[in-house]
C-alpha cells in the first residue's frame, strides 16, 4: 500500500477513474470524479453522514490559498482524498484533502495580455479526470492533458481553429467514452461556436460539431448545417462575425441512450435583425442539442429561444433524470437557461414537455404546446427594452443540482438590470477575419445602458418542482450573482452567496440550518465526498465572473481559496482583508456637450469591465468613479498602450482617438458629479 498522497497512491487511484467507476460512484458518493458528480450531472450526493440533524456542528478543517485574485468558478474533483481544482487564468492545483497541502500546481501560462478577449473574466470552471490524466481547457484555448500524479503535461492541443477571432475557453472539459470534449466562448465578440472531441490517451482529434452554419457559398460540414442555414438570412452575412452559439459550459451524457447533450449560446451579434435581417430561428443558437458521442453527429435539437436577441444562452447546466408525468415514467432533461423558463424536455427525442417561468419574465408570456415562446410585443423593440431576465440571465452558469427524493432542483435566480437598444450604426467592420480582432467592446449590435435600466436587481436561491413546474421554496439574497448548489441525501442543499456566506439549507423546506461567514463573494458550487470514512464539504471561493468584474456585494475580499468543512471542524475561518472604496473623483475638466457621445463610447468600450462610474462600486476591476482623479485627467496614458496591458486591459490605439478619450472623460466626471450626494 503506497502512502496516501504519494505519487504511487495518486497514480493508482486516478488510474481507476473510468466510465464504470464514475457510474458506480454515483450510487456511493465516496468521490467527486466528474464535473456534475455523475454523467447525469445531478450534483446530488448519496452521502448522509452530514445531514439536516447535525450540520450545525460543521466546521472548517482547512483552507487552501489558490493565489488567485480573479474569479474562481471551479467545481473541485476529488478521488480518494486527492483534489483537483482550478483558479483564474486556468491554473490547476492538486491538493491533499488529508492535510490541506499542495501536491502540485500547473500554470499553463496564458498570456495575461489577452484577458480582454474574454467577455466575462479570466475564469475556469474546472478539470476533467480520466485514467490517470487531468484535463484542463485554458483561457487561450488549449486543451492540456496532465499526469494526475505529477502535474506534468502529457499532451496539448490547440482547440481554436481561427485565432483572428476572440475565442476563449472557460468551461470544464468532460470525458465521454474515452474522448475529452471541450467547446469555447466568444459570442460577445463574433465567433462561430463548435465543440470538439479528442482521444483522452493521445490527444488526437476525433470529431468536431459546429453549432451554426458557416458561409453558405462554401460546402456545409454536415446535413445539420445545411438544415440550419435555412433558418438564417444571408443578407445578414452572419458568417463574417461567426454567428455565435458557443458551447461554453454544459454537457451531460446518457450511457443507455448513447446520447450526449450540449447547451448552445447566444447569437453573435446579439441583435437578431443585424444578424438575420429577414428573421428566422437561427439554428442551433440557444438550444439543447443531442449528439452521438462516438461521431459528434447531430441527433436532435430543441431551441429554447428562437431568433435570440438578448444574449439568452442555453449553456446552463443540463440535468438528466426520470420523472413520473401524467402517470408515465419519462426520461427527461431539466434545464433553467438564461431566458427565465424552466424546461422539461424528453431526452430520448428532444420533444418539448413543459416550460414555466422560474423568475420574473417580460420577453415572453409562456410557451405554446409545440414548445415555442409567445413573445411580448415590446421584446424586440429597436428603441429600448429592459429585458427581464437581462443578458446576465435569470440563471447563469452557476450550478444547479437535483434531489430525486425531494423531487426539487436547486439553483440561484437573479436579475441584473440592463437596457438594450438597437445600435443602428452597427456594421460588421472591426471584426473581419484577418483584421485585428477588436475585442475592445462587446460586438453586440446593441447599445447597452445608454438609457438607464429601470428593471430591478435581485438574487435568490430557489427550489423548483419540475413536475408541478412551480417554485417550492426560496431564500432571498442581498444581490444577484450567487454560487451554484450541491444537494445531498442528508436532506441538505449547500450554496454560497455574493455577500460571502456559505450556507446549508433543509432540502425539503429551505430552512437555513448553518452558515459560515467566508467574507469573499462566492460564485462556484460546493462538492462533497468521503475520505477514510469521514464526509467533507469543499468549496472554491473567489469573487469574479462577468458581474464580479464591476460589482461586489461584500466589504471584504481575499485571494481565491478552497475551504473544506467536516463535522466538528475547529479551524478558525481566515479573516479576509477589508475592501475600501476610494473617494469619488472630482475636478476633472470637461465639456458637458461631450457627455452624450462620451456615454456611447463608454458603454461600448469600458462599461462591461469598469461598470458605471460612481454608481457601481467596483468589483475585481476598479470603478473609474473611485480612482485617483489624476488618473482620469491622464486617461489616455491608460487607454493607449497603458500599464494594465499585462492585466488583460486592451490597447485602444487605432480604436479610439484622443478626442474620443476626452469625451469618455466627460462621461466619467459628469456621471460622478451627477451621483455625488448634495451638501
Ligand atoms: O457567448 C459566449 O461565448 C459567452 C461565454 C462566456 C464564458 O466563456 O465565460 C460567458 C457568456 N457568454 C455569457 O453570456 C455570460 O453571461 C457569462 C458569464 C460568465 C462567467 O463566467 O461569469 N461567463 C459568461
Ligand atoms: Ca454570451
Amino acid at each position: 500500500e503506497p502512502a496516501k498522497g504519494s505519487r504511487e497512491h495518486i497514480a493508482a487511484v486516478t488510474a481507476r477513474v473510468d466510465a464504470p467507476a464514475i457510474r458506480a460512484n454515483a450510487a456511493r458518493g465516496n468521490d467527486w470524479p466528474a464535473y456534475g458528480l455523475d454523467y447525469a450531472e445531478t450534483r446530488h450526493s448519496p452521502l448522509t453522514a452530514i445531514n439536516a440533524g447535525n450540520v450545525n456542528t460543521l466546521g472548517l478543517v482547512w483552507s487552501y490559498n489558490l493565489e488567485s485574485t480573479r474569479g474562481v468558478e471551479a467545481t473541485p474533483l476529488v478521488v480518494d482524498g486527492i483534489m483537483y481544482v482550478t483558479a483564474s487564468w486556468s491554473v490547476v492545483h492538486a491538493v491533499d484533502v488529508r492535510s490541506g497541502k499542495r501536491l502540485w500546481s500547473y500554470d499553463p501560462k496564458v498570456p495575461r495580455e489577452i484577458g480582454f478577449k474574454g467577455c466575462c473574466d479570466v475564469v475556469n470552471r474546472g478539470v476533467a479526470l480520466y485514467k490517470g490524466k487531468v484535463f484542463v481547457g485554458t483561457f487561450d484555448g488549449r486543451l492540456v492533458a496532465l499526469d494526475a500524479a505529477t502535474g506534468k503535461p502529457v499532451w496539448e492541443k490547440d482547440t481554436i481553429e481561427d485565432r483572428s477571432h476572440s475565442y476563449t475557453v472557460t468551461g470544464a472539459p468532460r470525458v465521454i467514452k474515452g474522448k475529452v470534449i471541450i467547446g469555447n466562448g466568444g459570442a460577445e465578440y463574433g465567433v462561430r461556436g463548435y465543440i470538439t472531441a479528442y482521444d483522452a490517451e493521445s490527444g488526437e482529434q476525433k470529431w468536431r460539431w459546429y453549432t451554426v452554419p458557416g458561409d453558405p457559398a462554401k460546402p456545409f460540414e454536415d446535413a445539420s448545417m445545411a438544415k440550419a442555414a435555412k433558418t438564417w438570412d444571408p443578407a445578414g452575412k452572419w458568417w463574417v462575425n461567426g454567428g455565435g452559439g458557443t458551447v461554453w459550459n454544459s454537457m451531460a451524457y446518457d450511457p443507455e441512450l448513447n446520447l450526449m447533450y450540449v447547451g448552445t449560446g447566444n447569437g453573435s451579434p446579439w441583435n437578431h435583425r443585424k444578424r438575420s435581417p429577414g428573421g428566422g430561428d437561427n439554428l442551433y443558437l440557444a438550444s439543447v442539442v443531442a449528439l452521438d458521442p462516438d461521431t459528434g453527429k447531430y441527433v436532435w435539437h430543441y431551441q429554447e429561444t428562437p431568433g435570440d436577441n438578448w444574449d439568452y444562452t442555453s449553456v446552463q447546466d443540463i440535468i438528466l433524470t426520470d420523472l413520473t408525468l401524467d402517470g408515465k415514467k419519462r426520461k427527461v432533461l431539466l434545464h433553467a437557461p438564461k431566458n427565465g423558463f424552466f424546461f422539461v424536455i424528453d431526452r430520448t427525442n428532444g420533444k418539448f414537455i413543459s416550460a414555466k417561468p422560474f423568475t420574473e419574465v417580460n420577453w415572453a408570456t409562456g410557451y405554446d404546446k409545440k414548445g415555442r415562446p409567445i413573445e411580448t410585443p415590446e421584446a424586440r423593440s429597436r428603441e429600448a427594452f429592459d429585458s427581464v431576465p437581462g443578458p446576465f440571465g435569470g440563471h447563469n452558469w452557476h450550478a444547479m443540482s437535483f434531489n430525486p427524493k425531494t423531487g426539487l432542483a436547486y439553483f440561484p435566480v437573479q436579475n441584473v438590470p440592463i437596457n438594450l437598444a438597437e445600435d443602428k450604426a452597427w456594421t460588421h467592420n472591426g471584426n473581419q477575419p484577418g483584421q485585428p480582432q477588436s475585442g475592445t467592446g462587446w460586438n453586440t449590435g446593441m447599445l447597452i445602458n445608454t438609457q438607464p435600466p429601470k428593471s430591478k436587481a435581485f438574487g435568490r436561491l430557489i427550489a423548483w418542482d419540475p413536475v408541478k413546474q412551480k417554485e417550492a421554496w426560496r431564500q432571498e439574497y442581498t444581490s444577484p450573482w450567487n454560487g451554484g448548489t450541491l444537494s445531498t441525501a442528508g436532506n441538505l442543499v449547500f450554496a454560497g452567496s455574493a455577500d460571502g456566506r456559505f450556507a446549508a439549507y433543509r432540502a425539503d423546506t429551505g430552512e437555513k440550518l448553518w452558515e459560515a461567514p467566508i467574507g469573499t463573494g462566492i460564485i462556484a458550487p460546493p462538492v462533497t465526498y468521503q475520505v477514510d470514512g469521514r464526509q467533507y464539504v469543499s468549496i472554491a471561493v473567489g469573487w469574479g465572473g462577468v458581474f464580479g468584474l464591476m460589482q461586489r456585494a461584500t466589504d471584504k475580499q481575499d485571494n481565491g481559496r478552497v475551504y473544506t468543512f467536516a463535522l466538528g471542524g475547529t479551524t478558525p475561518l481566515p479573516q479576509p482583508p477589508a475592501y475600501a472604496l476610494g473617494e469619488l473623483i472630482s475636478g476633472v475638466k470637461y465639456d458637458p456637450a461631450h457627455i452624450p457621445e462620451g456615454t456611447r463610447l463608454y458603454v461600448s468600450h469600458c462599461v462591461f469591465c469598469h461598470g458605471v462610474p460612481g454608481v457601481d462600486k467596483g468589483g475585481n476591476i476598479p470603478n473609474l468613479g473611485y480612482v485617483p482623479s489624476r488618473d482620469i485627467e491622464n486617461l489616455s496614458d491608460f487607454v493607449f498602450n497603458g500599464p494594465f496591458l499585462k492585466k488583460g486591459m486592451p490597447d485602444f490605439t487605432g480604436k479610439l482617438s484622443l478626442d474620443d478619450v476626452d469625451k469618455i472623460k466627460a462621461f466619467i466626471q459628469g456621471t460622478a458629479d451627477a451621483v455625488r450626494p448634495k451638501k
